[in-house]
């Protein structure tokens, strides 16, 4: 295959700028009919985001995505999200029981504006069928299908009526899917996006390897409308996970949502617990990466996030496992 790369081996080129601050350059991206602060979305995933983190999030115009292990709170969550007028946003899986769920809500008339159809590989008819049962039963919520990793595989989640598709097959953190199977998107992730934005009718959202706030407007450059992020996330104050002290310091867990610790049980493991030095706090980061990522738009020469998007690149080529160990 050629042109392969990874978020290590490319830097963006920077154009003339035309604006007197970074202040002026303007982050929001639009999704699903909605305004969002950030192109950014953190994983949904059990030790990144809970009720309250996601509250924080949609009560600040950032776009969040629930996870789908306590599957018995969702339609609470849904109820108390929408009561206080915020979007809700939920994962669901494709084992018989979210067909129960999906038609429960279709039948109270609950309907979340976004469904994430969240499995590890997501080009299979599991998740076309499961496209079209939400479909069918709440044609008004706007359906994330993944994960991907193809071309032939947005095409397809995207005829079947996913409004949007998720790529990334093993470059997150904890993931330890490219070590045990030999498959995936691990060290490639950022030409995959490239491959799928360019066969994608439909937003792309990057998903995993994202290690520098850089690599976020790396991912728009190469097609992505959104980024979801986890181990960026990992280890705030904030964040769900246990916190431990070590020789004096603090670490949060973040562990993956295949690994034995999420599961319960030593089956079919493809993911790993880490140990993440505490960071402070969730707000500071994201006004961080908001203002890497207005400086990112000025470098590119423009005022809005849509000019990083028409910036040159080199390769300067770097990548084996974008610096992960499997232990
Ligand atoms: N982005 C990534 O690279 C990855 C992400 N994950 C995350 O881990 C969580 C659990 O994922 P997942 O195990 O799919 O969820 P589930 O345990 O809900 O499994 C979903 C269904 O897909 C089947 N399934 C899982 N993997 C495969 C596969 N490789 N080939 C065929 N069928 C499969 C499962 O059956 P059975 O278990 O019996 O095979 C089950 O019927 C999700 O949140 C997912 O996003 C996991 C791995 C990779
Ligand atoms: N292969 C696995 N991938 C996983 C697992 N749990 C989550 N994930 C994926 O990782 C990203 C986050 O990546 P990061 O590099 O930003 O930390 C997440 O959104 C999932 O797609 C897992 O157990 N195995």
């Amino acid at each position: 295959m050629e042109n392969v790369f990874d978020y290590e081996d490319i830097q963006l080129i920077p154009a003339k700028c035309i604006v007197n601050s970074r202040s002026e350059c303007d982050t929001t991206v639009e999704l699903g009919g909605h305004t969002f602060k950030l192109p950014v979305v953190p994983a949904n995933m059990q030790t990144i985001i809970d009720e309250k983190i996601a509250t924080y999030l949609a009560e600040n115009g950032y776009f969040y995505i629930m996870h789908r292990f306590e599957p018995e709170t969702r339609k609470q969550f849904i109820k108390d999200m929408q009561e206080r007028l915020l979007i809700a946003s939920i994962s669901v899986g494709v084992k018989e029981e979210e067909y129960d769920f999906i038609d429960n809500l279709a039948k109270e008339n609950l309907i979340p504006e976004f469904i994430t159809i969240d499995i590890a590989h997501g080009h299979s008819d599991s998740v076309i069928q499961m496209i079209k049962h939400i479909k069918t039963q709440l044609p008004g919520s706007f359906i994330i299908a993944g994960n991907v990793g193809t071309p032939e595989a947005v095409r397809e989640l995207e005829n079947a009526g996913a409004d949007a598709t998720k790529v990334g097959i093993g470059p997150g953190k904890v993931c330890i899917t490219k070590i045990k199977t030999g498959f995936g998107t691990g060290g490639w992730q950022l030409a995959a996006i490239r491959l799928c934005a360019k066969a994608a009718s439909k937003p792309i959202i990057a998903d995993g390897g994202i290690r520098t706030h850089g690599d976020i407007a790396k991912s728009i450059r190469f097609g992505a409308s959104m980024v979801m992020i986890g181990s960026l996330f990992a280890g705030h104050e904030e964040s769900p996970g246990v916190t431990v002290e070590k020789d004096g310091k603090l670490f949060k867990e973040y562990f993956g949502s295949a690994s034995e610790f999420q599961k319960g049980e030593k089956k079919n493991v493809e993911g790993k617990k880490m140990w993440v030095e505490h960071k402070g706090h969730l707000p500071d980061t994201l006004t961080e990466m908001e203002q890497d990522l207005q400086s990112a738009i000025s470098y590119a020469g423009g005022t809005q996030l849509n000019a990083i998007r028409h910036v040159d690149y080199v390769v300067v080529k770097n990548s084996i496992f974008n610096g992960d160990k499997v232990y």
